[in-house]
């Protein structure tokens, strides 16, 4: 008898056993496919719903030092989280490409002035043009008190599979005695969620992760 092949477009929860390059990526077709398909009306409820959530919880209320994203590709999008949090007075931040240290990722100050522009790969960030790099306002990842990440998959058990270029993963690639990490919590939709994503070496576990109708907080 052949191998029994399983469609991973019917069956998301076939990727929780493999850890292969391949399954990685058509795992992350499908879940980008998926929350592509939310309408514009669905994506405003849902990051309406989510931030509420998250505009609740003490680790944002306590938090001075926070970093979102700007939301692309049908991301759950943390803009009106980030709105509130700069009229309470916290610093907010956002993720820039590193300039030179490929695939790490820099923290820049966003208030209602900074000037954004469109990265390789059609993000908003930033605009880091016109700076030395000594005068760039960056923010050290230990001084983040949380850093809202945006995902392209997750389980509730904190496992993240992101857009898969490793940023995340090599910026907070610390050994954790070396600083103190920031609380690591990512923000989704319900369809992006499976029952276990196969974790490599340097995948960072998150803390928690907020969806419109649950906050995951792995054991
Ligand atoms: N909103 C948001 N900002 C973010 C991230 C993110 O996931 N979401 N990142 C999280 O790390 C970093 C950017 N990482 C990314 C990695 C790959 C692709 C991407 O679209 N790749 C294309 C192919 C590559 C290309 O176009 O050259 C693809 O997969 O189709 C996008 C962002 C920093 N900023
Ligand atoms: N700490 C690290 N040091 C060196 N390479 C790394 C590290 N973390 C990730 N990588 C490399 O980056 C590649 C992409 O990693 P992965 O698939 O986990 O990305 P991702 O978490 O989906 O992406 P992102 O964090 O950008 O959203 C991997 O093939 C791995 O080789």
């Amino acid at each position: 008898m052949g191998p029994i092949t399983r469609d991973p477009f019917k069956d998301p929860n076939m990727h929780t056993t493999s850890s292969s390059h391949n399954n990685r990526s058509s795992l992350r077709r499908l879940l980008r496919q998926k929350r592509r398909q939310l309408s514009s009306y669905e994506q405003k409820v849902a990051s309406y719903k989510a931030c509420q959530r998250v505009s609740q919880q003490a680790w944002f209320l306590n938090a001075s030092n926070l970093a979102v994203y700007m939301a692309s590709d049908g991301e759950l999008d943390p803009l009106p989280l980030a709105l509130k949090a700069q009229k309470m007075g916290k610093r907010v931040y956002l993720p820039v490409l590193h300039p030179l240290n490929s695939n790490h990722l820099l923290f820049i100050r966003f208030t209602s002035k900074t000037p954004l522009h469109k990265n390789r790969f059609g993000i908003l960030e930033p605009c880091l043009k016109g700076y030395g790099l000594e005068r760039i306002n960056s923010c050290k990842i230990q001084a983040l008190d949380l850093l809202l990440m945006p995902l392209v998959g997750f389980d509730p058990h904190g496992g993240r599979l992101g857009m898969g270029g490793g940023f995340y993963d090599r910026t907070l690639a610390v050994k954790p005695n070396q600083f103190k990490r920031p609380k690591l919590i990512g923000l989704a939709h319900e369809c992006q969620k499976v029952d276990q994503l196969s974790l490599e070496a340097w995948d960072v576990p998150l803390t928690g992760i907020v969806t419109p109708e649950e906050f995951y907080l792995p054991q």
